[in-house]
């Protein structure tokens, strides 16, 4: 694998002078990492203590299914008045603010108070004002409904108030040290609008670390999309992507109906017969460097396109071999967007990496990702920040 190659290869070190493996994130010094953005932070290996959160997997898979029936119902009727647009003019549904405050709700009420952080992707301001009254009525019914028809969850119904409140238990700075959970409740809102794909994403850090990662992806076919989403498929549709550190990874039917099975990333070594996934929106990610860099690669089959974190759980069980994303000039990535995805990647055997350095580092981008390529069964570029921020839970200050 990739990385047995870059520590015994000198010349490959030199191509990755900051290669990033997910365990491997551990700021020396965030604040200098933050006020440049990028690159001027060293990193040390962190003390490897194989600690178990067994018991925050169980919770947080439970808080994403609950999650997810909410999701479903709401793209099952969405109607265009549950659209509303954000200051920064991205969609946003009811099923985002619901989908954060059920698993707020669900986690922290398992937690002893004062010890639950969350640093998630919605704040309730909009839902307080008099226009929002009328989507937090629709947001705290579906709320209670997702919740009652829970059998395991006998409680009463919450208020407004209390869903306004679990809404903004999201507002944690995060940081470097102490467990943080991070969370997009709909990661790929654009195809959750569009009837697509999306994902609930919940990531655990501990120290700096991503440990945990859980992926509800409703829409994603149990069976392989190496060649697309298939149209009319008999295939069982709804994915749980589940993954801790030194655990692995696992697929389930996010409905229950099946066990959790191991998954591995492919083993394909040969390019020429690698599938490669991209955003399906061109605005995520430049979709021509993408492509110029699959065609140096000796990429032949046309890139899979599909919306949010998805992506990950699909290349965790090898649907996928090269996951390429390049945003546009400017944009900075969100914590919430990578963090679970990584480790479902990292702990199904794969590799993450932030290609700025590369970026940087190298005149010829396409010349220096064919050379990595050398020796590896799988190679995920990430141009971005999204890692080293993830990974020091300093979002919110770059944002
Ligand atoms: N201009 C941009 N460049 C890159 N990523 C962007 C972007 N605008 C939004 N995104 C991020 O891309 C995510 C979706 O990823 P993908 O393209 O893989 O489906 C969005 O998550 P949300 O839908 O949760 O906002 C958002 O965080
Ligand atoms: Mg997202």
């Amino acid at each position: 694998m990739l990385k047995e190659v870059v520590h015994r290869s000198h010349h490959l070190w030199q191509c990755f002078p900051r290669h990033l493996h997910c365990h491997d994130w551990s700021p020396v010094n965030s604040k200098a990492r933050s006020r440049s953005g990028r690159g001027s932070v060293s990193w040390r290996k962190p003390l490897f203590c194989m600690a178990s959160y067994h018991r925050d997997v169980v919770l947080a898979t439970n808080a994403v299914r609950l999650a997810s029936r909410l999701c479903q119902t709401v793209q099952r009727g969405l109607l265009t008045q549950e659209t509303q647009t954000k200051s920064d003019k991205s969609p946003v549904t009811v099923a985002d603010y619901g989908s954060q405050a059920l698993v707020n709700w669900s986690l922290a009420r398992e937690f002893p108070p004062g010890t639950f952080s969350m640093v998630a992707e919605e704040g309730s301001e909009d839902l307080r004002t008099e226009a929002g009254a009328p989507m937090l009525e629709r947001i705290t019914q579906l709320v209670n409904d997702a919740i009652a028809s829970d059998a395991a969850l006998d409680v009463a119904p919450l208020s407004k108030e209390d869903v306004l409140e679990a809404i903004d238990w999201g507002n944690s700075e995060g940081g470097s040290n102490g467990r943080h959970w991070v969370l997009d409740p709909i990661d790929g809102t654009r195809g959750f609008v569009r009837g697509d794909q999306y994902a609930i994403a919940l990531g655990l850090l501990d120290n700096g670390k991503v440990v945990a990662g859980v992926l509800g992806c409703p829409n994603l076919p149990m069976g392989s999309i190496a060649n697309g989403i298939p149209a009319n498929s008999s295939e069982p549709v709804g994915c749980l992507f589940v993954a801790s550190l030194g655990a692995g990874t696992t697929v389930e039917p996010l409905d229950g109906s099946g066990e959790p099975k191991r998954v591995h990333v492919s083993d394909v070594e040969d390019t020429a017969i690698a599938t490669f996934c991209e955003s399906y929106e061109s605005a995520h990610t430049m979709q021509d460097l993408t492509a110029n860099i699959a065609g140096t690669l000796g990429v032949k089959a046309p890139p899979v396109r599909i919306d949010s974190q998805a992506k990950y759980g699909a290349m965790a069980r090898g649907d996928a071999v090269i996951y390429l994303r390049f945003p546009h000039f400017g944009y900075r990535e969100k914590i919430w967007d990578h963090a679970a995805g990584a480790i479902v990647i990292t702990e199904a055997g794969g590799e993450v990496f932030d290609a700025a350095e590369m970026r940087e580092g190298s005149e010829n981008t396409c010349q220096t990702l064919s050379s990595t390529w050398f020796g590896s069964q799988l190679l995920f570029v990430n141009l971005g920040l999204s890692c080293l921020d993830s990974a020091v839970g300093t979002q919110k200050i770059c944002q």
